[in-house]
């Protein structure tokens, strides 16, 4: 790779060179970004189109969103659901559920995503679906779990995707620190291990593991 060809002009690349961001999205990002301690959770313009466009080629029925925060990557996954399609989504704390909410209610699609406040350990055994499509990415530490609960559920040919598997770099490090950076670590080597299903780690933002269930 040529001196000049960075990391940052890379992005910065990608962010031009892409479709722009849809006012509703934008709308989320720049509330988010105001309002919001950790704004830097939200999937943001590149990885969100990214999402918009897999859901578009899967063109799922049923899709589950472990994390919801601000709405902006359910916004994103559900715009290629079928006509009869839903997206269930779960979020812990309730104040950034009433805003993801908010957000939804403004959306064209939004009577699509059904959005569920609880920890999720408790709400995923509790829906009944089959999943085509599912986004890992609520708290790192229960990664593990929460692809142990959805594979049996993930329909063969089925994909999970699993977000910020780089950790900011933490986790690809041989002595990850802090508890999420191991626990990322740990959920990287075990998708690794695992002959069952078919992966390929995407470098895009932080790090997204699309993985294919055999
Ligand atoms: C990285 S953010 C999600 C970002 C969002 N998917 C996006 O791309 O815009 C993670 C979210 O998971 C939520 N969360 C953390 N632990 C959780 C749990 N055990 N169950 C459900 N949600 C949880 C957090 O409150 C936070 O809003």
């Amino acid at each position: 790779m040529s001196d000049n060809l960075n990391y940052e002009l890379l992005n910065q690349f990608a962010e031009v060179y892409s479709s722009k961001e849809d006012p509703l999205l934008a709308a989320v990002n720049d509330f988010t970004q105001k309002n919001h301690a950790e704004p830097h959770m939200l999937s943001g313009h590149v990885q969100g189109l990214l999402l918009k466009m897999f859901s578009l080629m899967i063109r799922p029925q049923r899709i589950l969103e472990i994390g919801t925060f601000t709405g902006y990557s359910a916004l994103c996954l559900a715009e290629g659901l079928t006509e009869d399609g839903c997206l269930h989504t779960i979020e812990s704390r309730e104040h950034t559920a009433a805003i993801a909410q908010n957000f939804f209610d403004q959306s064209p699609i939004g009577h699509k995503i059904k959005l569920h406040t609880g920890l999720a350990a408790d709400i995923i055994p509790q829906l009944d679906e089959t999943w085509d499509m599912v986004f890992i990415d609520a708290d790192k530490t229960g990664y593990i779990n929460y692809f142990e609960l959805v594979l049996p559920k993930v329909r063969k040919n089925g994909f999970i995707f699993a977000d910020n598997i780089f950790f900011h770099g933490e986790a690809l490090k041989e002595n990850a620190k802090g508890k999420s950076g191991k626990a990322v670590k740990e959920f990287n080597n075990y998708i690794n291990n695992r002959t069952d299903i078919e992966k390929v780690v995407l470098t895009v933002r932080d790090g997204l593991y699309l993985i294919r269930k055999r």
